[in-house]
């Protein structure tokens, strides 16, 4: 059966070339395959990367651990964690190296200084109010959002504080959302006269379904700890310890959290990850075809022949 025969409706390039040219596997090691715009729909990310460069402050800090797992922090706190235009670019070549993070397995998005990201500079949002300018940049961090949650890491967003607007939407770019408690996740859009731009809403949906999304959106809810386990947009909360001696951070209780997950060889992991992927994004014959490939890549390889050899049991 052909590729175009399985299709019910046009897809992205990205799923197309997977569904044409074979292995996904081979795909996710290339730079930027995981994008959904790109010269054929007339965007130039070289082009919206100059003027995002107009806007500067803050960084997108990258540690990259032995441990295999990554911590890649928002940095602005005189903002609230704001997206300047230089801290989107900064964010896309950040993603771009954890592409290329041969021993990466998995990676934690916070916020500088115990609050996560208050969504887009504002300052920025005015200076660039222009229709065009904001579907640009609208375009540019769907990409990057994109690729994030595409990468072959398994990534977890530490909530503290507050995730606003595109901060929410940041959220939802990874795996999984840990919240502090009294952090809260609020979809802010409506109140600025806006919906979600930057995927969010489209991610959103996948994760706590419609119904909940159109709550979420229409009434710009505050989403606490308790709520967002509840409606399964938060996969846990983090203990607030009052005896500071011995409390762990947010972030050791992430770490902690996720390497339940990482344990394991890196080429295993990223299988996992990558297996799990094509299947929340390809149609079933192709997720099939993805999985196959993948499988293939770790059969007979190095932790497969050490397991076989150590007759390992799982008692
Ligand atoms: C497609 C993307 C759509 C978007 O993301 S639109 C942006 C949505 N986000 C917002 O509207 C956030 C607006 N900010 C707030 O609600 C509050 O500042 C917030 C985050 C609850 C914190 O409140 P407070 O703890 O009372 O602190 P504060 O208001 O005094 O803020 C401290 C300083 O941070 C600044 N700030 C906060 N969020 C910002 C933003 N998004 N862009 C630019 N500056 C921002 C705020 O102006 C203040 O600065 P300053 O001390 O007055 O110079």
């Amino acid at each position: 059966m052909t590729c175009r025969m399985v299709l019910r409706a046009p897809r992205p390039r990205f799923l197309r070339s997977i569904c044409c040219f074979g292995s996904w596997a081979r795909q996710l090691q290339r730079q930027s395959s995981g994008s959904v715009y790109s010269s054929i729909h007339g965007f130039s990310q070289e082009e919206i990367k100059e003027k995002l460069q107009a806007f500067p402050g803050g960084s997108i800090d990258l540690l990259k651990q032995d441990s295999g797992i990554a911590v890649l922090t928002i940095n602005n706190p005189p903002r609230m964690n704001a997206f300047s235009g230089a801290m989107m670019v900064d964010l896309e070549e950040k993603v771009t190296q954890l592409e290329n993070w041969t021993d990466g397995k998995g990676v934690i998005v916070q916020g500088a200084a115990q609050t996560f990201c208050s969504g887009s500079d504002l300052n920025a949002v005015r200076a660039m109010s222009n229709s065009q300018d904001g579907m640009k940049m609208c375009m540019f961090m769907q990409n990057t959002l994109t690729r994030l949650l595409r990468l072959p890491l398994i990534s977890v967003a530490l909530v503290e504080g507050n995730a606003l607007g595109g901060g929410a939407e940041l959220t939802t770019a990874c795996d999984f959302r840990l919240m502090a408690s009294g952090s809260v996740i609020q979809f802010v859009h409506k109140h600025m006269g806006l919906v979600p731009g930057w995927g969010g809403a489209a991610r959103l949906v996948t994760l706590v379904g419609s119904r909940n999304a159109l709550k979420l959106l229409g009434g710009a809810v505050k989403v606490d700890s308790d709520l967002g386990v509840h409606i399964g947009l938060a996969d846990g909360v983090l203990k607030v310890d009052l005896d500071a001696a011995r409390a762990e951070t947010g972030l050791q209780q992430a770490e902690s959290w996720l390497s339940q997950y990482t344990k394991g060889p890196a080429p295993v992991i990223k299988a996992v990850k990558k297996v799990v992927l094509s299947g929340r994004e390809l149609s079933l014959s192709d997720a099939l075809r993805t999985e196959k490939d993948i499988f293939g890549t770790v059969w007979g390889g190095p932790a497969n022949l050490q397991a076989l050899a150590s007759k390992s049991k799982h008692k």
